[in-house]
Parts: C-alpha cells; sequence; structure tokens
C-alpha cells in the first residue's frame, strides 16, 4: 500500500513518485506504455446482448412459435414439402428481424461512443484534448469550470476551484479544493480537499492535477457497481407503438379466431383453417415494426452526424420535430466568434485600431493620426491590463493548400494566425501586440501570482500580479458591471475620483460602441498595498480605478441569417439569449433579422424585476434578452413552456445545465461546451453553430413523417391482408390464399419496402409547415383513416380479383388455383403500388416515384421475388401457383392500382391535394419585418 497517502504529500514528492513532470507531462511514448501496462481508464460495463442471442430473440415470438408447433405437425403429417417452406420463410423472416434489430443496436451504440467524454491532457509539453480513456497514472490534467473529473487526481493548482462531489458523498453542496498538502493520514473522501476524484464536476474556477488513480482502481471504480447508468433510449414514440403493438395483436388474433371459426362453419377442413389462420396471424402482426422504428430513428441520427448534430439522446429526435422556440446564445453561436478590436476610448478620446483578424499588425488612429503609445500614460495601461488579464495566445502557422484541389490563389501555402483559448481574450492580446505590448515585453517585470477567472455572473476576470516589489490587480469585463466596483478613474494621465459626470461620460462611449454591434469590455486596476487581503475576488475586485473601453466586432454568421429565415418560414421562433449588453445584442440581432418589426428586448435586471406573471406576459413578444446570467435562462424556459411551447435551449457554461436539462430539446455546444452542460444535453453541435439546430430540425420532422409513412404502410397492407381472408371466410369462399402464399406475401412486402420508406427523401414543404403538436396522436392528420380506407381496398380488391376469376370457368379442375394466384399476385401488387402513396401526405401523383432509389429497388426485387414464385417450374408447387396470362395479369394490375388511384383521383379531385387547413402555412407573413 501507499506508505504515505497521496494527499499528504507536496508537489515534489508527487512527481518523484510518479515519475512524472510537472512542467512538461508525460511524454507521449511513456504514456502509451503506461497504457499498455494499467489498461484504459474506463470503467467496467454492463454486458451486451450477443448477436446469436439477437438472433435467437427473433423466434421467442409467441404466434411464431405456434407456427413452427403447426409446421412440424405437418411435417409429421407427411406434408414435408409445405413443412420445410413454411420453416424457410421463418428463418427468412427472423434473419430479416435479426438484421434490422442488428443494425438497430449497433448505432445506438455508436451513438453512446461519440458522446464520450475528452480530457484536456499536458504531455510532452502540449495541453491536448485526448478521449478519458486513454488517461494514466502521472498524466497531467488541466481542469475548467465544466469539467467533468476524468481520473482521480491529486491537485497541483488550483484557482478558486469547487468540484460537487455528490456522485460520491452525497453532499450536494460544492467543496472548495487546494493545492497543499494535507496532514492526517485517514479523512473521510470529502474532506480530501486537494484530491478531485473521477466523476465529480469543476462547478467554479480552475485546476490542475496529476492523476493517481484509473479506470477501476478510482474511488468511483470502487462504487462502479452501484451505478448503473439506465439512460432512456427509448421515444415516447416507440413505448406508445409498443402499447399499440400489444394491441394490434389482440385484434389480430380476434379476427384471425373469427377466420378460422367462420371457415370451419363453411365447411373447410379444420386443419386447414388453423394453419392458415396462423399464418395470418404471424403475417399480420407488425412484429418488425419497433426494429424499423428504431432503424430510421438511428439511420436519421447519422444523418445529422454528417449535418454537424449529435443526438445525446434518441428521445429528443421527436420532439425536435415539435420545437417551436430556440433559445440561442449569441456568442459563437449566431456570430462567428472570430472578435477583433476596432475601437479603443480612454480619458475621453476614442481611437480606431486597424488591421484584420489575429495578425498582430496594425495601429492606433485619433482622429486619423497614428497614436504614440509611449508617452501616453492610460493607453499603455489599458494595453497592459489587456495582456495580463489574459490567458489566451496566438500563434502563426503555416498552413498547405489543399492537396486535392486545385492550386490557386485561394488554395496556396499560405501562413494564418490563430488562437488558443477564448476568442475575446485573444482579441485583446492581439491588440496589445499590434502595440508592442507582448508576454515577451512583460515577462520580466510582471509575474502572475493568482487568477480569479472569469464567470457569467460576475462578468468579469483579475489577475493578481507582482510588479517590483509590489501587487497590482488588474481587471476586465462588462463595463456597466465593473464600473460599480471602481472608485477613481485614470483621467488625462492622473487618478481622480470616478464622479458621476465622468461615469456618464464612459457609459455614453460604451453605448455608442454597443449601438454599433460590438462587444464592449472595461479594463481597470488597483495597486495593492502590502496588508492588503487578496484571498478573494470580493477582497480585490473593489476600489478599483478606471481605466478605458475596448470595443470588438464580432460579425454575425452568414448561414445563421438564412437559418433563422427558414425557422420563421416553419413555424418557429428565434430568441436570442446572451450575456452581452443589450445595445450590442439588439444590434446584431437587427443584422440577423430576429427581431421583428413590434418585437422587444429584456435585459437581465428588467428580468429580475419581474414576477413570473409578467414574464408570461412579455414572453411572447420578446426576441433578445441581453445581460442575462444562467439563471434567468431557467426561468424563460419555464415561461415559455407555460406559454404551450416547446424550447430548444443552448447553452456552454456549468451554470446553464439547468436551463438546458429543463428545455424540451437541451443543447450543448461542442466546441466551447463544458462537459457538464453536454450531460445535460440532448443534441450536440459539432461546430456550435445556429444553423445546424436548424438542420437537426429538419431531420427531425423527416424522421417523424417517414415514421408515419412506414407505419401508414405497414398497417394499411395487414389490414388489406386480413379483411382479404375475412371477406372471404364470412362470404362462405373457398380460402383465396394458401397458408404460405400468405407468408410469402409479408416476407416481400414487409421488409425491404418497408425499410426503404424509413430512409425516404422528405417532402419539399417539410420546412414550410407549422411545428406539429406534441400531443399529436401518430395517426393524426388522417393518417389512421388512410390506414382503414386503403385497407380495406385491397381487401376488397384483392377479393374481387379472387372472385371474378373463380366464377370464370367454374368447371375447370385448376380454376381455384388460378383464382388464388391471382389473389395473391394482386395483394403483393397492391401493396407494392401503395408504398409508393405512402410517401406523400397528400397522393401519389404528388411526388416523383423514382425519386427514392431504395424504395424503387427494394420494389423491384419484392416483384422479382413474387414473378418467381409464379413462373418457375419447381416453386409453383410449393407456392402453390400456377403462371398467369395476359388477361389475368390485365385484371391483377386494375385491382391492385384502384386502393392507390381510386384515393389519389379522389383527393385530388376533393381538393385535400392543396394544403389542408390542419397544417397551414406559417404565419411567416406576420413574422416578418
Ligand atoms: N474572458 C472575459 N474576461 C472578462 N470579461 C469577459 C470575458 N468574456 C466575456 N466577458 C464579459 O462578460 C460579458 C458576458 O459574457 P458571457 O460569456 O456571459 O456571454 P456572451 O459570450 O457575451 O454571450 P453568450 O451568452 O451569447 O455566449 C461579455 O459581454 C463581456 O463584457
Ligand atoms: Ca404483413
Amino acid at each position: 500500500m501507499e506508505q504515505r497517502m497521496w494527499h499528504q504529500m507536496g508537489t515534489d514528492d508527487l512527481a518523484q513518485t510518479l515519475s512524472a513532470s510537472l512542467e512538461t507531462g508525460l511524454s507521449q511514448s511513456e504514456a502509451t506504455e503506461r497504457l499498455q501496462q494499467n489498461g484504459r481508464n474506463e470503467l467496467s460495463e454492463g454486458e451486451k446482448t450477443s448477436p446469436i442471442a439477437l438472433f435467437l430473440g427473433q423466434f421467442k415470438d409467441f404466434m411464431v412459435l405456434v407456427l413452427m408447433g403447426a409446421t412440424l405437425i405437418s411435417g409429421l403429417l407427411g406434408e414435408y414439402l409445405d413443412a420445410i417452406t413454411i420453416v424457410a420463410i421463418i428463418v427468412l423472416n427472423a434473419i430479416l428481424g435479426f438484421v434490422q434489430e442488428f443494425r438497430a443496436e449497433r448505432s445506438l451504440r455508436a451513438l453512446k461512443a461519440l458522446s464520450a467524454p475528452v480530457a484536456k491532457v499536458l504531455r510532452s509539453g502540449e495541453v491536448d484534448a485526448l478521449p478519458a480513456t486513454d488517461l494514466v497514472i502521472g498524466d497531467i490534467v488541466v481542469l475548467e469550470s465544466g469539467d467533468r473529473i476524468p481520473a482521480d487526481l491529486r491537485l497541483i493548482e488550483a484557482n478558486s476551484c469547487y468540484c460537487e462531489e455528490s456522485a460520491l458523498t452525497g453532499e450536494s453542496v460544492p467543496v472548495g479544493k487546494h493545492c497543499m498538502p494535507i496532514t492526517e493520514a485517514e479523512l473521510p473522501l470529502g474532506d480530501l480537499k486537494n484530491i478531485g476524484f473521477m466523476g465529480t464536476m469543476v462547478t467554479r474556477g480552475s485546476a490542475k492535477g496529476i492523476v493517481i488513480r484509473t479506470g477501476m482502481g478510482t474511488e468511483m471504480g470502487k462504487i462502479a457497481d452501484l451505478i448503473q447508468q439506465t439512460e432512456s433510449m427509448e421515444t415516447p414514440l416507440q413505448h406508445r407503438l409498443e402499447q399499440l403493438g400489444k394491441i394490434l395483436i389482440v385484434v389480430a388474433l380476434v379476427l384471425t379466431i373469427v377466420v378460422v371459426l367462420a371457415g370451419i362453419l363453411h365447411g373447410h377442413p379444420a386443419y386447414d383453417m388453423f394453419l392458415a389462420g396462423v399464418s395470418l396471424a404471424v403475417a399480420a402482426i407488425p412484429e418488425g415494426l419497433p426494429a424499423i422504428v428504431t432503424i430510421a430513428l438511428a439511420l436519421g441520427v447519422q444523418r445529422m452526424i454528417k449535418r454537424r448534430a449529435i443526438v445525446r439522446k434518441l428521445p429528443s429526435v421527436e420532439t425536435l420535430g415539435c420545437a417551436s422556440v430556440i433559445c440561442s446564445d449569441k456568442t459563437g453561436t449566431l456570430t462567428q466568434n472570430k472578435m477583433t478590436v476596432t475601437n479603443v476610448w480612454v480619458s475621453g478620446r476614442q481611437m480606431d485600431v486597424t488591421g484584420e483578424g489575429y495578425e498582430p499588425t496594425g495601429t492606433l488612429l485619433e482622429s486619423g493620426a497614428a497614436v504614440d503609445i509611449k508617452n501616453d500614460l492610460p493607453l499603455r495601461r489599458l494595453l497592459q491590463i489587456a495582456a495580463l488579464c489574459n490567458n489566451a495566445t496566438f500563434a502563426k502557422v503555416e498552413v498547405e493548400g489543399d492537396p486535392r484541389r486545385k492550386k490557386d490563389k485561394d488554395n496556396a501555402a499560405h501562413v494564418e494566425w490563430v488562437l488558443k483559448g477564448d476568442p475575446t481574450e485573444g482579441a485583446l492580446t492581439v491588440l496589445a501586440a499590434k502595440l508592442g505590448v507582448t508576454s515577451k515585453s512583460l515577462d520580466g517585470l510582471y509575474a502572475r501570482v493568482k487568477e480569479f477567472p472569469f464567470d457569467s455572473e460576475r462578468k468579469r476576470m483579475s489577475v493578481l500580479v507582482s510588479h517590483q516589489g509590489g501587487r497590482l490587480v488588474c481587471t476586465k469585463g462588462a463595463p456597466d458591471m465593473l464600473m460599480e466596483q471602481c472608485s477613481y478613474i485614470l483621467w488625462d494621465g492622473k487618478v481622480v475620483p470616478f464622479t458621476s459626470t465622468l461615469k456618464a461620460k464612459v457609459v455614453a462611449a460604451g453605448e455608442r460602441m454597443a449601438q454599433s454591434a460590438l462587444r464592449v469590455l472595461g479594463m481597470a486596476y488597483r495597486d495593492l498595498r502590502p496588508n492588503d487581503a487578496c484571498e478573494h475576488e470580493g477582497e480585490v475586485e473593489n476600489g478599483l480605478v478606471f481605466v478605458g473601453l475596448t470595443g470588438m466586432i464580432d460579425p454575425p454568421r452568414r448561414e445563421a441569417r438564412e437559418a433563422i429565415t427558414t425557422c420563421r418560414k416553419a413555424g418557429i421562433k428565434t430568441v436570442m439569449i446572451t450575456g452581452d449588453h443589450q445595445l450590442t445584442a439588439e444590434a446584431i440581432a437587427g443584422q440577423l433579422g430576429i427581431m421583428p418589426r413590434g418585437g422587444h428586448s429584456l435585459s437581465g435586471l428588467q428580468l429580475s424585476s419581474m414576477s413570473d406573471e409578467e414574464l408570461d406576459r412579455h414572453v411572447d413578444g420578446t426576441y433578445v434578452y441581453a445581460r442575462v446570467s444562467p439563471e434567468h435562462k431557467l426561468r424563460i424556459v419555464k415561461a415559455l413552456q407555460r406559454r404551450g411551447h416547446v424550447v430548444a435551449m443552448t447553452g456552454d457554461g456549468v451554470n446553464d445545465a439547468p436551463a438546458i436539462k429543463a428545455a424540451d430539446i437541451g443543447i450543448a455546444m461542442g466546441i466551447t461546451g463544458t462537459d457538464v452542460t453536454k450531460e445535460a444535453s440532448a443534441l450536440v453541435l459539432s461546430d456550435d453553430n445556429f444553423a445546424t439546430i436548424v438542420a437537426a430540425i429538419e431531420e427531425g420532422r423527416g424522421i417523424y413523417e417517414n415514421i408515419r409513412k412506414f407505419i401508414r404502410y405497414l398497417l394499411a397492407s395487414n389490414v388489406g391482408e386480413i379483411l382479404t381472408m375475412f371477406f372471404a371466410m364470412i362470404a362462405g369462399l373457398p380460402l383465396p390464399l394458401v397458408p404460405i402464399q400468405i407468408l410469402w406475401v409479408n416476407l416481400v412486402t414487409d421488409g425491404l419496402p418497408a425499410m426503404a420508406l424509413g430512409v425516404d427523401q422528405a417532402e419539399k414543404d417539410l420546412m414550410q409547415q407549422r411545428p406539429r403538436s406534441a400531443k399529436e396522436s401518430i395517426f393524426s392528420r388522417r393518417l389512421g383513416w388512410k390506414i382503414i380506407s386503403r385497407g380495406i381496398l385491397i381487401g376488397v380488391c384483392t377479393l374481387g380479383a379472387f372472385w371474378i376469376t373463380l366464377i370464370q370457368s367454374p368447371d375447370s379442375p385448376t380454376n381455384l388455383i388460378e383464382a388464388q394466384t391471382v389473389a395473391f399476385a394482386t395483394l403483393v401488387m397492391a401493396q407494392l403500388i401503395h408504398v409508393f402513396d405512402c410517401r406523400s401526405s397528400r397522393s401519389i401523383f404528388h411526388r416523383n416515384i423514382l425519386q427514392n432509389k431504395y424504395l424503387v429497388l427494394a420494389v423491384l426485387s419484392s416483384l422479382l421475388l413474387m414473378l418467381g414464385v409464379l413462373y418457375i417450374d419447381f416453386l409453383q408447387p410449393i407456392f402453390k401457383t400456377v403462371p398467369l396470362g395476359l388477361r389475368e395479369w390485365c385484371l391483377v394490375i386494375v385491382a391492385a392500382g384502384i386502393p392507390t388511384f381510386l384515393m389519389g383521383v379522389g383527393s385530388v379531385l376533393g381538393g385535400t391535394n392543396k394544403k389542408k387547413s390542419n397544417w397551414p402555412l406559417s404565419r411567416s407573413g406576420t413574422m416578418a419585418r
């Protein structure tokens, strides 16, 4: 066992014991070696279902078992051919079911892997994001607020760091962490304040730690068996379909029993009727439905991934289609998050900054003339604060042209300035560097002692630096809030009291910048006296000397504007929620077309003073919320939900998690988002882009419509199958289909065509319709009617074709076989025609039937399988068929076409082809500017 415990060791001791360097971390080769020795950093998982179990599971269905039993009996009675064929069909069916479920399962697992956590690790001197499972003992891990701790760490640095450890200790109040050794040997976990435990999360501040235990060796590993991660992947729709499936089984069974009894009453042999009944039950029960739903969902999810939206919770795919409001962050989601300082203001002087991007060349112009900063004390101070109170760096990288593309002006090797860190801070680093204030020029003079990290409540950040034996506080942040902590201002080179007149000047300058869509940050400082306290931010962030303002542009994303228009047409309201200034927010909202005429904006301050009732009254007319704190987001979500909206809400910070959880669709940022927000979210945007949300909504709507399409197809087909038999038995006719034919129809129609519908293209006006209601039943918008009416028609027409053939030449010995063959062909053809009708909510004439290649292929192969059964000599006795002549084919085609075309023509004439009132166009007219 460990001689001295980890928490008792000093940092040097730690480094030595773990043979790791605290400055550069492990080397890559050392890490690889340790990984091989000690295994991956993961908690062992529960068992997975094996493919064989999955395959055998296909046979556990009750009706299938009955059918197997019946087959066995008919085998024993000498009907070998029948028995073998039925078994073969059952096995084929099982293979199909297995493939469907296997695919579904595999995609679900791939989904889970996508949301696997990453850790920021220092290796060979560079901090990189690695999969958390690659961590080894001795790795140095960098933690920020919102991170989930990836292994057990002994902290070696902690800045106002708090961790929430309830998963481990049950204590929900975050624990303050430090990096000093603790003398006591035996301590409860909650008191080990210099250890960060795997699975707990950093709620505030930042830290650095060295990995002391990984995987099952961690404290979390010890209790891993206790935590069962049973996140439901079943969607509400799947749940309802399961319920529906049970009802359908009962209905199918009851009808089957009626069919069997009626047949026996009319003098059919009981054994024949029994086998026909069982086959009918097997065919009519839509056992493939759940798997096809899962596949449609999973394939849709994969299409979303291609469009950079990662679904973490499958149920949200459905909810996406219902979204009626998107509440989006501004910075980085609606804007590019490429900040450039363009304006500087100090002691009443307004200056422009030249230069572009992160390239540190440019200068300051005051009324058109370059400013000399050497003798400009306030300006130098401003730049020093900008550079010191900053964690961002930038560098020049060589970018090679894309080798796959043509070498030209746009695709040549070139240098690019790239940024590491927060873009807001990056813009300030670049500004300072343009005027020669770089970390190099400051290095010997100023040394950072402590950092009080930025958080979205205070909206500012401070650092404590030592300078020529003294200590200096540098603070930057949202000016309106920073000013409240300032007692003085640097004005014309002198520190003077911050009077209300001077404050008014600062406010006016700030508002001028904000109105032109600039993000405004203020800078302030204070010289600490020797015995001034400096433990907490409250102690240092007061009595500050205000220095000046910087204004930076952050251009809107081009795609965002378009996406917002799409949303408006789709009946979805876009709301901007930002920590930025109200005027900046309004200006950018204007550029993006978020705010309609008569729309309002609210500030966090106004929001705080409102009661829930007042907020409810305002929430529909408000399009911009500015200077909000994370807790405001939760109120906004709740208010919108009370107004009956289905809310999608984005967030990145740790404090956004409650709002994201409360939203109907919580959305986290893939790039800037924290682990905590990602875990709370249903959807992660891997490009942080607003347009991606809209793409996901579009996919969500498409997936739902596809599910409706194949439900419609499958159920109408099954209704047709049952009714064909039902009507025949009631009418006292012979069996229109023999058991093997029933099973064959089921095999060739239910499998591939239904799956192909699941990946059908969306209808063109998908995003021109209002979101559907979350409470809507899957059968609404006339789907139930369509299923029943088409089902009845399929049954009637199949039986009609059967009957017409039957009465043609009553004396011919092959008469019945021929009629059955006609019925068989009609039933298959009717379904294969009907499948195209299912693609459109209007009629078959509405869409190009060749558009869905998979469907065309599926239908062709089903057609071939049917023709094979009719025309291949040795299959004819097995399937009890005869080749059909031209006259019969004409009958088959007409009878099979009627259900689809009759209704299609009917709906064209009846006007349902026009946009129906239950799905009207959005009120885009009233929402447009
Ligand atoms: N690194 C930082 N240091 C100091 N102040 C900052 C920093 N980043 C942002 N601020 C200030 O805090 C304000 C709010 O920032 P916050 O990150 O909460 O929201 P945002 O990024 O502007 O908007 P959004 O919520 O849309 O992402 C900014 O307007 C800015 O004035
Ligand atoms: Ca069927």
